[in-house]
């Protein structure tokens, strides 16, 4: 090969490997190469056009703002000024619809949520009283039972939806209790949430991180010969001397260390394969983490017929079917005039829904909103659904952290095995799931690297399982 040979590959460009690559770039590990297999930057962070107008069809706000610590994500959009939205749930209580009866009695709602608000807060003090270790976890299900209190009208399950699913994008009866209440997201970085609607794409927060490391031209467009697009990872093979990776059109890279930036639902299926095999502690730790599903479904409609208005952005639809079309958000803010309706579904009707036409889709969201809003309203003349799911560069939308995953699974799926590396959201040691977890996770092991390569400190110490 003509390119010299790079010190580091790392595989995948979403925010993890771009930001561990910058990281390892300005500590002087410059000879670096990263594989990306789409044709673009940026993974889960992905803006879309529909109906006219620039969406995200994956990370959409930024979590955590306003609190004791800066989330590093929200000050990078403040320089760029994406345009952004504080996300009000404040007034939820007089936006939650029956099935068919219209809306419930604020006063009915508002008790609904205040118990589960309670329970929430129990929980996170429960959780302090279990082990550091996590041995002893218990999930979200188990304390509410705890509680006596397990959500089964369909007020009490689309409020328990909207408090964990939504969050989540699993149910309680999945989610660890302790590594989730309190969430380190919303207990570091302060409650709020910003949601982002620039014709940029949240996405530009990657790019402009890419751009203070790589060679563009003079436009601004990446050219540096070190980012490989359209290049899908096969095959890793390691030993003690380097690492070999090869990708689906046959080419071969050799380098020293290797960085894997693929979700961990990537990791879970035979896109990659290691030679040798990854070890059993390695792989019995990524195996029982989850990669949770959340589809956000954009609808357009010739005119608006929901409510707007102050306290109307957010509005829940409570079906006796648990999480059957649940969270529904107007965009009367962000996308004036528009007429575009979001709806947010997770887990099994996430799988079930990527399975069925679009079509299929838009009748069944048509049918709920004239529970709703009544048998005459237009249809809906566009939908968007994502299926993050199916595509095998990414089984899934992000991780969420199920019961019986301790903290000493949580480090085994972090840690390097020889010279392969591991980065991504789903190794953020407090902030998986999110887009500062990655950021944050591509930090953290590019300096895990860097002891290695600079000062041969390459033995990275789980702490011993309690
Ligand atoms: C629908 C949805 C909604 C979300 N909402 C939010 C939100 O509102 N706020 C928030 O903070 N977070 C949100 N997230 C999570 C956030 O987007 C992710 O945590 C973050 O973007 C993950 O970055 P990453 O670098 O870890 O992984 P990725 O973005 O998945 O990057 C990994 C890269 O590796 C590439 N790759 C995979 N396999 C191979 C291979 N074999 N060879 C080469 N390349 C490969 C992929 O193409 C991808 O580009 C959401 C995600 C989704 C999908």
């Amino acid at each position: 090969r003509s390119e010299a040979r790079p010190a580091v590959i790392i595989v995948g460009a979403g925010m993890s490997g771009i930001s561990a690559a910058k990281t390892l770039s300005e500590a002087g590990v410059r000879n670096i190469l990263i594989l990306e297999a789409t044709d673009r930057i940026g993974g889960r962070m992905h803006k879309t056009q529909f109906a006219g107008l620039s969406v995200e069809m994956g990370a959409n706000w930024v979590e955590g703002v306003n609190g004791q610590e800066v989330n590093p994500i929200w000050t990078m959009a403040n320089k760029l000024k994406l345009r952004n939205f504080f996300s009000d749930y404040g007034n939820l209580s007089s936006n939650i619809y029956q099935q068919t009866d219209g809306l419930y009695k604020p006063s009915i709602a508002q008790a609904a949520l205040d118990r589960a608000e309670n329970d929430s807060e129990a929980g996170a003090e429960f959780s302090k009283t279990l082990s550091p270790s996590a041995v002893d976890d218990i999930s979200v299900l188990s304390f509410q039972r705890l509680q006596q209190h397990v959500p089964s009208t369909p007020l009490d399950m689309i409020v328990d939806y909207y408090s964990y699913d939504y969050e989540f994008a699993e149910p309680p009866r999945v989610t660890s209790l302790q590594n989730t209440q309190p969430l380190p997201t919303f207990a570091n970085f302060g409650d709020d949430v910003y949601f982002v609607a620039d014709p940029r794409g949240y996405e530009s927060v990657v790019y402009d991180l890419a751009r203070k490391f790589l060679a563009t031209d003079r436009k601004g467009t990446i050219v540096d010969p070190r980012l490989k697009l359209n290049k899908v990872v096969t095959e890793i093979g390691y030993s003690k001397g380097g690492v070999v990776v090869k990708t689906e059109d046959g080419s071969t890279y050799a380098s020293d260390y290797v960085m894997v930036s693929a979700s961990v639902g990537v990791l879970q299926t035979e896109l990659i394969k290691f030679q040798p095999d990854m070890p059993a502690w390695k792989i019995l730790a990524i195996y029982q983490f989850d990669m949770a599903v959340y589809t956000k479904i954009f609808l357009k409609f010739p005119t608006t017929f929901w409510p707007t208005g102050k306290g109307t952005e957010f509005f829940l639809y409570a079906s006796d079917k648990r999480g059957y079309y649940p969270v529904w958000q107007q965009f009367e803010a962000q996308y004036p005039g528009a007429n575009v309706l979001l709806v947010t579904v997770t887990d099994e009707e996430s799988r079930r829904i990527e399975q069925q036409s679009d079509n299929v889709t838009k009748a069944e969201a048509m049918e709920v909103l004239r529970d709703m809003f009544g048998k005459n309203i237009p249809e809906a003349t566009d939908i968007l659904v994502p299926k993050w799911w199916s595509n095998k560069f990414f089984k899934g939308s992000f991780s969420n952290w199920p019961i019986g995953v301790n903290k000493y699974e949580y480090d085994q799926i972090r840690a390097p095995v020889g010279r392969v590396y591991f980065t991504g959201e789903h190794t953020s040691q407090y902030y998986n799931g999110y887009v500062h977890g990655a950021y944050l996770s591509g930090i953290d092991s590019a300096y895990m690297l860097i002891g290695c390569i600079k000062d041969g400190s390459c033995n990275f110490q789980i702490d011993p399982k309690a």
